[in-house]
């Protein structure tokens, strides 16, 4: 039998106590998603999972019965852990967990809520920090560091099987569910994202309301072998961020979730803190990459809590060709004049 996450982590901690603390918190975290896990699996027989309870904490988003219940589950899961606040997707505002504790927590407890009730792969995203100095942890501006400050990061999918996959900041670990035993082993100590791969994930219906460099990137994998990628392309739309991030770790490609011109999208979609801080330390600590165009993911430091950020990610060539796009010349100067402005979609 392969190592359990926490015999893992045991031996990466030793007896240093920061790690120590990482340690007990990543393995309460995957009690918790554990548990989730099982609840997921019962589906309907479990209640009414997919239920509307009314509108998320930015006040937008649709929030569903297990968003509220796996948020209730991990928050749970921590009490008594080395944390001294949690935020979530869920609250406005960050709360309390063990005073004086030295990490701070954010999480998406729910990641593609709208795929409940479709029996559609969902997951659980995590990012732990320190709690700063001079800083009340319980208290926004304590999530008010870049992603690079993340000491731990990672995310459950609750797929035809129950992956978690973490990174401690020294490359990114994939570990599976044990269903008999109710605990996580490890399958795969470092993972490294395959760099060629011809697979991208954007949410199509938003083609008309993409930046123009943008439409063109996509519009140029769209052409295939007769455009200037010269080569096909396949696509897919998952609508589970997390679980896209899952099949990049596993075999590569791209994934955009880009600003556009509809209300409440110009920022983006996807949540800094507690989607693409963690998502981006994975591909980071996988060999590939996270930006928001422009700037690494994890360089930028959040002035909100739920702020959201433009995310592209996956392989890391195909990251720096759309920044290429994006902030030309390069990319767009390169095109061949035959390629000109005629994407398939805007012909
Ligand atoms: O419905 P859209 O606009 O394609 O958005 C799908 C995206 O929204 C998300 O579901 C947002 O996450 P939540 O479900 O946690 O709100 C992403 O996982 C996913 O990629
Ligand atoms: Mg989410
Ligand atoms: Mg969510």
């Amino acid at each position: 039998m392969s190592e359990t996450l926490d015999e893992y982590l045991g031996r990466w901690a030793g007896t240093d106590p920061l790690r120590q603390a990482v340690r007990a918190t990543v393995t309460a975290l995957a009690s918790g998603t554990a548990a989730i896990a099982a609840l997921v699996a019962d589906g309907p027989l479990a209640g009414e999972l997919a239920a509307s309870r009314g509108v998320g904490a930015d006040g937008w988003d649709d929030q569903k019965e297990l968003d509220v219940r796996a948020d209730e589950m991990l928050l749970g899961s921590l009490a008594g852990k080395p944390v001294a606040a949690y935020a979530s997707e869920e609250a406005e505002l960050p709360v309390p967990v063990t005073p004086g504790a030295p990490l701070i927590v954010a999480i998406d407890p729910l990641d593609g809520s709208s795929n409940i009730d479709t029996d559609v792969t969902i997951g659980t995203i995590f990012s732990v920090l320190p709690a700063p100095e001079g800083v009340d942890p319980v208290s926004e501006a304590a999530y008010f560091q870049p992603g690079r400050a993340q000491l731990a990061a990672g995310y459950a999918v609750y797929g035809p099987h129950t992956a978690f996959v973490l990174s401690v900041g020294e490359g990114t670990m994939h570990f599976v569910l044990d269903r008999a035993a109710g605990t996580y082993r490890l399958v795969k100590e470092r993972v490294t994202i395959p760099t060629v791969a011809r697979e991208f994930a954007i949410n199509m219906s938003n083609h008309r309301h993409w930046d123009d460099r943008l439409r063109l990137y996509i519009d140029d994998l769209l052409q295939g072998k007769d455009g200037p990628r010269e080569a096909d392309y396949n696509m897919r739309w998952i609508a589970s961020m997390v679980a896209e991030a899952h099949r990049i770790i596993i075999r590569g490609g791209i994934y955009l979730y880009p600003a556009d011109t509809r209300a409440g999208y110009t920022q983006g979609r996807l949540r800094l803190i507690y989607e693409a801080f963690p998502i981006a330390l994975l591909m980071e600590q996988s060999g590939a990459a996270a930006t928001d165009g422009r700037t690494p993911i994890l360089d930028l430091v959040p002035e909100r809590l739920h702020q959201r950020v433009p995310l592209i990610f996956g392989s890391r060539e195909k990251v720096e060709r759309v920044s290429n796009y994006l902030t030309g010349p390069g990319e767009i100067a390169e095109r061949a004049p035959l390629f000109g402005r005629r994407g398939l979609l805007t012909a």
